[in-house]
């Protein structure tokens, strides 16, 4: 059916919203099949003052998830992975349950540990003590497996960043290709992405780009800048930088079906229940919105960096919004309500 327009009042209003909560800076990007709606308040640099533009390039998080799901989803088109192979038939002896399937990792349901709970159980020296450090995947793994799995296999929804770590070794071993290149080659390329990098072990991000600052854990402790950082503890399970604009386009393209075969996209989609109101499927979550629309794609959050990137099943309509700061929950629920101006706007006349 037809979609409430989209409601620029009510996106500003939140964006405000979420600047008054104590995100430095905000911004919000809605293409309407080519209508684009555009908005940007406070800054990108703190110390210098200038103002957030909507072209600003920032750090998406896990939002690179979806984008490292798409490239394993194309590798599983190619008849080169099995989807419901044990992982460990392509990573031998890797982790301790030949029953974890590729299928489980990318849906959040091995029972992977996330390191990064560990890692970062005080917000700032956890960030301080990894800001500049580099990690191989297989130390990522490792750090997980020194905690008991969640779940047994496929029981349970449990996400983890340790999953999408695996996926990342999937793509290396399977191409023989580092990560950031399959991504160059088989997404950023094909898509003329030109904002969007995979940026790892660099700690910058090239070109003009948004600051993003951390919300330390103490109420009144100053923000402390975490633009520079190589997100090593993340990788292929967080390390892209991109653009509201490029988000959007990727999540579109994958939607409508430009990245994958219908069967793949299909399965991306299909989600298990995580709440009432959403789902994961592979490397992708779904939303139920209130006014009955379901929107499909990812949050991310890294440190400086909120971000919401969801479409509409048939990728017609995207949202892609960030907020420049994180570990500040009223900004990350704040923000949530670009989903609504965007997709449940203005009821119909
Ligand atoms: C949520 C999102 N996940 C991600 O984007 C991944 C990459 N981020 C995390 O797992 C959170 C890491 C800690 C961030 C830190 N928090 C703390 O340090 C809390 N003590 C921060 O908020 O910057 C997703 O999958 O939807």
């Amino acid at each position: 059916g037809t979609l409430p327009s989209p409601d620029p009042a009510a996106l500003r209003a939140v964006l405000d919203a979420a600047v008054g909560r104590g995100a430095p800076g905000a911004t919000a990007r809605i293409d309407d099949r080519g209508t684009v709606t555009e908005v940007a308040v406070g800054l990108a640099d703190r110390r210098t003052g200038r103002v957030l533009d909507g072209r600003d390039r920032f750090r998406i998080g896990s939002v690179t998830k979806t984008f490292s799901a798409v490239v394993l989803m194309q590798l599983a088109d190619e008849g080169r992975l099995d989807l419901d192979a044990p992982v460990n038939r392509y990573l031998p002896g890797l982790l301790p349950d030949d029953a974890i399937t590729v299928r489980h990792v990318l849906g959040h349901r091995s029972g992977l540990y996330d390191y990064a709970d560990r890692l970062f159980a005080r917000t700032v020296p956890g960030f301080e003590a990894v800001r500049t450090r580099v990690f191989t995947y297989r130390e990522l793994v490792d750090l997980s497996l020194r905690h008991p799995r969640l779940n047994r296999p496929g029981a349970a929804y449990s996400y983890a960043n340790t999953n999408f770590v695996v996926a990342g070794m999937l793509i290396e071993r399977l191409t023989g290709h580092p990560v950031g290149a399959e991504l160059r080659e088989r997404v950023f390329r094909p898509l003329r992405l030109r904002d969007t990098f995979y940026v790892h072990p660099d700690t910058a991000i090239p070109g003009r780009h948004a600051r993003g600052y951390l919300t330390p854990d103490r109420p009144g402790d100053a923000l402390v800048d975490a633009t520079e950082q190589t997100v090593s503890w993340a990788q292929s399970a967080g390390a892209v930088v991109s653009s509201t604009r490029d988000v959007g386009t990727f999540l579109s393209a994958l939607l409508s079906g430009r990245l994958t075969s219908p069967a793949r996209l299909r399965e991306m989609r299909r989600t298990v229940r995580v709440s009432d109101t959403q789902g994961y499927g592979l490397g992708l979550r779904r939303r139920d919105l209130p006014c009955g629309v379901s929107v499909y794609g990812h949050t991310g959050a890294v440190q400086g960096y909120y971000t919401y990137a969801f479409a509409t099943k048939d990728g017609r309509r995207n949202l892609t919004a960030f907020a420049t700061t994180s570990n500040n929950g009223p900004v990350l629920d704040t923000l949530a309500g670009t989903l609504d101006s965007a997709f449940c706007g203005k009821p119909p006349p």
